[in-house]
C-alpha cells in the first residue's frame, strides 16, 4: 500500500455497528489513544527498548486481568451460544495472545519468572480494576462495551502501522509487535468481538442505554491512553 491506511475505507467493520458508533462518538479521546507518541515511536523504531520491555511486562499482567473479565463474560452470557462466543474469546486470549506474549517476551530477554514477579503499575491497576468493576456490577453489554477499546484499538494500531508506507520495516525492533496486532489471528479475534457486541447490543437495548455505554467506552479509551505510559525506563 502506498497511501496511508484509513479505518473507514480499509477496515469498515471498525466503523459500523455499535463499536463504530462508540468509536466515532469519542473521536478526540480515541485519537489520543491510537495516535499516541508511543505508537509513533513503535512505527519508526525510536521508542527506547528499555521502556518497551517494561510495557511488555505490564501488558502481560494486564492480559491476565483481561482474561478474568472474559471469564465473567462467560458467566454473564444469556445462553449456550453466548457462552461459546465468550469462551472463544477467552481461549483465544489464553491460548493465542498470552502464549504468543510469553514467547515474544523471551525474544526480548524477559523470562517468564520475571513476568510472574513484576509489580502491577498504577496504570494497570486503574484500567483492569475498572473493567472488572463493570464486569461485576454491570450486565453483559456493559462488560463487552468496556472491553471493546482494548480489542479494537490494538487492531487499528496494528493494521495502520502494518500498512503505512511511513512505518520502518527493516531493522525496526518493533516490527514483530506490529505484525502480531496487524496480523490475521488477532484480526479474526477482534472481528468476532465486534460482531458479538452488535448482537448483545441488540438484545440488551443498546439504543436506550447509549449515553451510559458511551461513558463506559470513553473511560476505557482514556485508560488505554494512560496505559502507554507503562513504557518507561527504569
Ligand atoms: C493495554 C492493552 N490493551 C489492548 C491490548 C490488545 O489485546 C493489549 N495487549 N494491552
Amino acid at each position: 500500500m502506498t497511501r496511508e491506511w484509513i479505518a473507514e475505507q480499509d477496515w469498515p467493520l471498525l466503523t459500523t455497528g455499535l463499536a463504530g458508533r462508540l468509536r466515532r462518538d469519542c473521536m478526540p479521546q480515541w485519537m489520543a489513544f491510537v495516535r499516541h507518541p508511543f505508537v509513533d515511536g513503535v512505527a519508526d523504531g525510536t521508542l527506547s527498548t528499555d521502556a518497551f520491555r517494561n510495557f511488555l511486562i505490564q501488558d502481560y499482567l494486564y492480559l491476565i486481568q483481561y482474561a478474568r473479565a472474559c471469564a465473567l463474560a462467560v458467566y454473564k452470557a444469556d445462553g449456550i451460544t453466548g457462552m461459546r462466543a465468550a469462551v472463544g474469546l477467552l481461549s483465544g486470549l489464553l491460548e493465542t495472545e498470552l502464549s504468543l506474549h510469553v514467547g515474544y517476551c523471551r525474544e526480548w530477554e524477559i523470562e517468564e519468572s520475571a513476568l510472574e514477579k513484576a509489580e502491577e503499575s498504577l496504570e494497570l491497576l486503574a484500567y483492569s480494576r475498572f473493567i472488572l468493576d463493570r464486569a461485576q456490577t454491570g450486565d453483559l453489554l456493559d462488560l463487552l462495551v468496556t472491553m471493546a477499546p482494548c480489542l479494537i484499538g490494538y487492531a487499528e494500531v496494528g493494521a495502520r502501522l502494518h500498512a503505512s508506507p511511513r512505518t520502518r520495516r527493516e531493522g525496526n525492533p518493533y516490527w514483530s509487535w506490529i505484525s502480531l496486532y496487524g496480523g490475521s489471528d488477532y484480526t479474526a479475534l477482534v472481528e468476532e468481538g465486534i460482531r458479538r457486541l452488535d448482537e448483545v447490543g441488540a438484545t440488551c437495548g443498546a439504543d436506550a442505554r447509549y449515553p451510559t455505554l458511551l461513558r463506559e467506552f470513553t473511560t476505557a479509551v482514556r485508560l488505554e491512553t494512560a496505559f502507554w505510559a507503562t513504557a518507561r525506563s527504569g
